[in-house]
């Protein structure tokens, strides 16, 4: 497949103090249209920095991010993010919320239908009129994907969007996402540090597997959904991630 996202040679260095950190070191990979790549490291392994780059709300120290033939400079609307936690603004109501990125950019009869649809998309119709702070957290994230996707991005961002819920409510959220990808086949950059939701979700996983964030490996998962994490080859992958995990540990 045809790249549609390039990344080459991304490096990014912090100053604190006179110390210089890297939080990551050439990092070249590509994305094809319609993936759903999972990118899966350690906390600190710069798994952030490289969505926060990709995004454009931070710039790289060198390096070049291609976008459909075009050198990403800055934000634009054609990424969407969704971050750990929902972000909502608490003085708007859930539809408000979803409408936010698009209101007055389309007629209110379209922008009406976009907001219902992407809610019964995420599964939150009949909840237009809450306000966030009545919301569960699971709730709350499900907007929160909405709210990204109203705005048509070619690429959705995903920092780690179900870490911070419980394991049932991740789980759900999970199974609901996969079907919602399904049905959108929009290109998606999930990054988490949970192995088998990188099983679960991912067409291609791309692992960092210490920090400066450096491609330890990329692995092709050519397997249908939904998956079974019970999969005697799924299983052998699930070894060969965390392997790299560990083998970090005794360097
Ligand atoms: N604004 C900043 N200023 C200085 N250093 C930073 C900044 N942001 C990130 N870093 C450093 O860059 C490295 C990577 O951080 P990053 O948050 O990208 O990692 P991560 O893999 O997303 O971690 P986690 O899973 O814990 O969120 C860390 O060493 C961190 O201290």
């Amino acid at each position: 497949m045809a790249a549609f996202l390039e990344l080459k040679e991304i490096s990014k260095n912090y100053t604190i103090g006179s110390e210089q950190i890297w939080a990551l070191r050439d990092l070249s990979f590509e994305v094809a249209s319609g993936e759903l790549i999972c990118i899966i490291g350690k906390s600190g392994c710069g798994k952030t920095t490289l969505l926060r780059i990709i995004a454009g709300l931070e710039k790289q120290t060198s390096g070049e991010i291609i976008l459909n033939g075009q050198a990403l400079k800055d934000t634009g609307r054609e990424r969407g993010m969704v971050f750990q936690e929902p972000r909502l603004f608490p003085w708007l109501t859930l539809e408000e919320n979803i409408a936010f990125g698009i209101k007055g950019r389309m007629s209110r009869e379209l922008n009406y239908k976009t907001v219902a649809d992407l809610m019964e998309m995420v599964g939150l119709t009949g909840f237009a009129r809450a306000w966030p702070s009545q919301l569960s957290g699971g709730m709350a994230q499900r907007a929160a994907i909405a709210r990204a996707l109203a705005v048509d991005p070619a690429i959705l961002l995903l920092d780690e969007p179900f870490s911070a819920l419980d394991a049932l409510t991740r789980s759900k959220l999970l199974t609901d996402f996969l079907h919602l990808w399904q049905r959108t086949h929009k290109t998606c950059i999930h990054v988490t540090h949970d192995v088998n939701e990188a099983l679960t979700l991912g067409q291609k996983i791309i692992i960092l597997p210490s920090n400066p964030g450096r491609i330890g490996d990329v692995i092709s998962l050519p397997f249908p959904y939904p998956r079974s994490l019970e999969n005697p080859e799924l299983r052998a992958i699930k070894e060969r991630v965390l392997s790299q995990f560990f083998a970090d540990f005794t360097d």
